[in-house]
């Protein structure tokens, strides 16, 4: 692979096509929606029951794990989907797989919201 010198035009271009990724993802998915619903959800809380600065930081790394772990899902999904159209034993692994890792992180949110919410409010 050729290596590039490094521009600033360049690397502003890269994240003009990261943010129209993520404007891609709220226009695609519904999926993308509910973690947004469930992001302010967790900001309106934190502000209402006030948190430590660690207790952020677990919460901001909770919430950004969920986003990035949907985000791949929904690239696995698409590229399988890209890639074939039948039916196929592998592709259904691949599919479960990455939204078992869906499933792990949502867990690993919730474990973290419990622990930082439940002993403010009861
Ligand atoms: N091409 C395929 N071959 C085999 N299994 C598939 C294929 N496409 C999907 N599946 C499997 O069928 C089940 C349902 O698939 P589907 O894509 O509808 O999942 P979903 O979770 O409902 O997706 P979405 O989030 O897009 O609604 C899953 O177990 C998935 O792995």
């Amino acid at each position: 692979m050729k290596s590039q010198e490094f521009s600033f035009r360049s690397r502003i271009k890269s994240f003009r096509f990261a943010m129209e990724g993520i404007g891609s993802f709220f226009q695609r998915e519904h999926n993308a929606w509910l973690h947004f619903m469930a992001t302010i959800a967790v900001i309106t809380l934190t502000a209402l029951v006030g948190v430590t600065k660690n207790e952020l930081l677990a919460l901001v790394f909770a919430i950004g794990f969920v986003w990035v772990a949907e985000m791949f899902n929904t690239c696995i999904e698409r590229v399988m989907d890209f890639v074939s159209d039948q039916r196929h034993a592998e592709i259904k692994f691949i599919k479960d797989l990455a939204a078992g890792a869906v499933l792990v992180s949502a867990v690993t949110a919730l474990a973290v919201g419990a622990i930082v919410f439940i002993p403010k409010l009861f």
